[in-house]
C-alpha cells in the first residue's frame, strides 16, 4: 500500500460571496425595474464595541452596493430594553424596511431572547426568531441563519450532492451549530452535533466527511481530528494577540495542521465570514419578495 498524498484545496469564500452579491444586485435591479421594489435592511447596534462597529459598517456598504436601502440605528450602550423594543415595533410597521437585524451580543440589561421574539418573523433576516427556527426544523419555508446558509452553499458548490455524507457539526449554538445541522439534514447528510461534553471528540470528528467547526475556540480542531480527504468548514473568527502587540484572525481549526489531510478547507479570513454578509443580503431580498407576494 502506497501512501496517499492529499493536496488540500482552500475554499475561496470571498470570491464566492462576491459572485453571490453580484447576482443579488442583478435581481434587485430587475425587481426595481419590473415592480418598483427596493429592498430595505435595518441594522440596529447597541453600544460601541469596535469590532461590531466595523462589521455593521461593512454590512451597510454591501447593502448599498447591492442596490438596497440601508437603515442604521445606533443606540447608546445604556439604552433601556423598552426603548429597543419600541424601535423594533416601529421597524416592524415600516413598509420600507424588509429586513431587521439586531447586532449581537447585546448589553446585559437587555434580554436578547425578548428582543429577537419582538422582530416580525417575516423581517427576521438573521433567522433567529423561534418561528423561523421552528419552520426550518419542520421543513417549511423559513428565513435561515446567514452563517449556516453560507456554509451549506459553499459545500453544495464544491461537493455537489451531499446526500449520504456523514457530517459532524462541532458546536450547538442557536446561531450556527443547530441550524447548520438542520440544513445538512435537509441535504440528506447523516448529522452528528458534537460539543464540549462529547465523549472522544477527536474520534467523533474523524468520522466526518464534512466537518463544521463552530465552537469559538482558536485552533481547537487539530489536524489529527480530520479524516483524510474530508471537507472542513471553519466558522470560527477568533482575534488572538501577536508577539508585536497587534492581533491576527484564526479559525477554530489549526489550518496549517490540516494541510495534507483535509481535501477542502475554508480559510480564516476569506472563508465563511464573507458568506455571512452575502447571505444576509440574500435573506433581505427573499424577505422583501415574500412580503409583496413575489415568491
Ligand atoms: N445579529 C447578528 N447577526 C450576525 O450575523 C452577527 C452578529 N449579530 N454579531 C456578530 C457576528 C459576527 N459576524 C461576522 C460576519 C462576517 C464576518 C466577515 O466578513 N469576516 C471576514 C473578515 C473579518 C475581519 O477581517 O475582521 C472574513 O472572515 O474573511 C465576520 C463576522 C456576524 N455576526
Amino acid at each position: 500500500m502506497g501512501d496517499v498524498v492529499i493536496e488540500t484545496k482552500p475554499i475561496d469564500g470571498k470570491a464566492f460571496a462576491a459572485g453571490l452579491r453580484a447576482r443579488i444586485a442583478e435581481e434587485v435591479a430587475r425587481l426595481g425595474a419590473a415592480h418598483g421594489l427596493k429592498p430595505g435592511l435595518a441594522v440596529v447596534l447597541v453600544g460601541e464595541d469596535p469590532a461590531s462597529q466595523v462589521y455593521v459598517r461593512n454590512k451597510a456598504a454591501q447593502t448599498l452596493e447591492a442596490g438596497m436601502t440601508s437603515f442604521e440605528h445606533k443606540l447608546a450602550v445604556d439604552t433601556p430594553e423598552a426603548e429597543l423594543l419600541a424601535l423594533i415595533a416601529r421597524l416592524n410597521a415600516d413598509p420600507a424596511v424588509n429586513g431587521i437585524l439586531v447586532q449581537l451580543p447585546l448589553p446585559a440589561q437587555i434580554d436578547a431572547m425578548k428582543v429577537l421574539s419582538t422582530i416580525d418573523p417575516a423581517k427576521d433576516v438573521d433567522g433567529f426568531h423561534v418561528v423561523n427556527a421552528g419552520r426550518l426544523a419542520v421543513g417549511l419555508d423559513a428565513l435561515v441563519p446567514c452563517t449556516p446558509l453560507g456554509c451549506v452553499m459553499l459545500l453544495k458548490h464544491h461537493l455537489g450532492n451531499l446526500s449520504g455524507l456523514k457530517a459532524v457539526v462541532v458546536g450547538r449554538s442557536n446561531i450556527v451549530g443547530k441550524p447548520a445541522a438542520q440544513l445538512l439534514l435537509k441535504e440528506d447528510c447523516t448529522v452528528t452535533i458534537a460539543h464540549s461534553r462529547t465523549r472522544d471528540l477527536p474520534g467523533e470528528c474523524r468520522t466526518a466527511d464534512i466537518l463544521v467547526a463552530a465552537v469559538g475556540r482558536p485552533e481547537m480542531v487539530r489536524g489529527d481530528w480530520i479524516k483524510p480527504g474530508a471537507t472542513v468548514i471553519d466558522v470560527g473568527i477568533n482575534r488572538i494577540p501577536k508577539p508585536d502587540g497587534k492581533t491576527r484572525l484564526v479559525g477554530d481549526v489549526a489550518y496549517q495542521e490540516a494541510q495534507g489531510i483535509a481535501g477542502l478547507i475554508t480559510p480564516v479570513p476569506g472563508g465563511v465570514g464573507p458568506m455571512t454578509i452575502a447571505c444576509l443580503l440574500q435573506n433581505t431580498l427573499t424577505a422583501a419578495k415574500r412580503q409583496v407576494g413575489l415568491e
